[in-house]
């Protein structure tokens, strides 16, 4: 992991963001993932520096936003040079606590969860499944990816040994309640919700949800206005023999 500087960017006026960064806004550590995944790959291009624009084109942003999100790390950048990747990398690691790798516990290795488990892909982000639990004897007893399938009944005890700080949940809707019952009272308290439902958690508890047909229904919400947009303009040059609008529905 790189060194860590946290509000030591250039030309930082009095960095007064504390360790523990508390008023970032939500939106900006939604953000912060990003930026880090568009500089490890620029770092691994070979680049030392970035400018703000090509780092917010790299993330999928507005450069104007970056600069705001990374002003509150105390991160400015120097003129005519831009932020130094490494450092910046530091930095947002700091911020997002991946100094170190935290240890993951997966819940339900059906299609879904397998496939999570044998992904490789996470121990470069900050990240490393150490535990696998199901709840079929069928299951329990089989590798994956080097891992065994536990008993769900042995999690809280495999939690504390192992020292577990996030908890995924891939059962079908109807177990998630019980299971994220049991990571709670494991002493998890940030769980990543794959089941398509709403858990009920007690306070100090974080609940993450991943849902791909949210985004499908978004996506699609988003043809459809398309679809619309187009038709209103097709029907106006056919009733008035005026050019649809370019650039609608963007
Ligand atoms: N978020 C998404 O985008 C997305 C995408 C696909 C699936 N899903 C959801 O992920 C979940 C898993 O889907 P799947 O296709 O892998 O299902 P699956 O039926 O193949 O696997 C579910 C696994 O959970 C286990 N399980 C059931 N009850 C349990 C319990 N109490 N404790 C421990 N393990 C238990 C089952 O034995 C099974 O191995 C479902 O809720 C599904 O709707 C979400």
């Amino acid at each position: 992991m790189s060194q860590l500087s946290p509000g030591t960017g250039s030309g930082s006026p009095g960095a007064s963001v504390g360790p523990d960064f508390p008023d970032l806004p939500e939106a900006t550590v939604a953000r912060l993932p990003e930026y880090l995944r568009a500089l490890s790959n620029l770092a691994e291009a070979g680049n030392d520096t970035v400018s703000s624009e090509a780092l917010a084109a790299a993330a999928g942003v507005n450069s104007a936003k970056l600069r705001k999100d990374l002003s509150h790390l105390g991160s400015y950048g120097t003129r005519g040079v831009g932020y130094d990747v490494a450092l910046l990398v530091g930095q947002i690691e700091h911020v997002l606590g991946l100094t170190h790798r935290r240890a993951v516990a997966l819940v339900g290795v059906g299609n879904l969860g397998h496939a999570l488990a044998g992904y490789a892909g996470f121990g470069s982000r900050g990240f490393r499944i150490t535990a696998l639990f199901d709840a079929d004897p069928r299951l329990v007893g089989k590798t994956i990816n080097g891992l065994m399938v536990r008993h769900i009944e042995h999690l809280a005890d495999v939690a504390v040994q192992e020292a577990i700080a996030i908890g995924v949940i891939a059962t079908p809707a109807s177990a998630a309640q019980p299971v994220a019952d049991v990571l709670v009272r494991a002493g998890i308290t940030s769980i990543l919700n794959f089941a398509p439902c709403v858990l009920s958690v007690p306070d100090g508890v974080d609940v993450r949800k991943v849902d791909l047909a949210i985004e499908l229904q978004i996506l699609s919400f988003h043809e459809h206005r398309k679809a619309s947009l187009t038709g209103v303009a097709l029907t106006g040059v056919a009733q008035n023999g005026v050019a649809p609008v370019e650039g609608v529905g963007g």
